[in-house]
């Protein structure tokens, strides 16, 4: 484990009235300390997960459009308004690393094939603009992430099916197993959050607190919804309020 703690700075806050301290998760949050290998953000959309992920990428010194430190391209221009507001204690602190946002992966893509002389060695040998978006990302995770490192990954369920949520989990496991990397995972994926051994941050109802799996809605609804689906949906359309 590197990232030890993230804290607030409070006393620099301009306003709580605006983005992104009126996020009410971010306007409550004091510290986080990271305990484990693996954490998970969890929450309702709009809770305020990405906008911590991406302060924490800045603070990196990673691009807030996703990549790693060598990666500057322009996409995302207005970086992380958070970023400076936040602390970072490492134990020990490394430099290594990358921050996935599935929705600008494209751009990445494209920032590769342009600036790319090794063959795409570490994409699998091929652009990644020539791979489905699951098999990139997969390749991406295979042959990109290697080493003392932490990755910092925003939704990378988006593009992956079922069972290669469970290949990329394996990826974590082999990863996380010696202590080499440490991940920080947005995810609404119920598939992704049973990694054993993780820590889940809920960023519901206005703060950031640890959560176990079971007590997700991801899991709870995901559980109710393949055990009864049928009652399920007939309360869903039904007209009754
Ligand atoms: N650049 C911005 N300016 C103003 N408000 C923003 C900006 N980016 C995000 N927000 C708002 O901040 C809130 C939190 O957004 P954020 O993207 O962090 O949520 P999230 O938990 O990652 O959601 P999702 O699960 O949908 O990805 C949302 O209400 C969003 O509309």
């Amino acid at each position: 484990m590197f990232l030890k703690r993230i804290t607030l700075l409070q006393n620099n806050i301009p306003s709580y009235y605006q983005y992104p301290f009126s996020i009410p998760s971010i306007k409550s949050m004091n510290e986080i300390i990271l305990k484990k290998n693996v954490t998970f953000f969890v929450g309702e959309n709009g809770s305020g997960k990405s906008t911590l992920l991406e302060a924490i990428a800045e603070k990196c010194g990673f691009n807030t459009a996703g990549g790693g430190r060598n990666n500057s391209y322009e996409v995302h221009a207005s970086g992380s308004s958070l970023g400076e507001y936040i602390r970072l204690s490492w134990m020990p602190k490394v430099t290594n690393g990358f921050f996935l946002r599935a929705e600008s992966f494209y751009h990445f893509a494209s920032h590769l094939d342009e600036v790319d002389d090794t063959g795409f060695r570490d994409y699998g040998g091929v652009s990644l603009h020539e791979q489905s978006h699951g098999e990139s990302f997969l390749s991406l995770f295979i042959n990109r992430f290697q080493g003392e490192a932490i990755y910092l990954l925003d939704e990378p369920e988006a593009a992956l099916s079922p069972q290669r949520q469970l290949s990329f989990m394996r990826i974590i496991h082999d990863l996380t197993q010696n202590d080499e990397a440490q991940f920080i995972i947005a995810t609404h994926s119920p598939i992704l959050l049973g990694f054993p051994d993780a820590t889940i941050l809920s960023f519901d109802n206005g703060e950031i607190t640890e959560i176990g799996y079971e007590d997700t809605d991801h899991y709870q609804i995901t559980k109710y919804f393949l055990q009864h689906r049928e009652r399920f949906l007939a309360e869903i359309f039904s007209d009754e309020e």
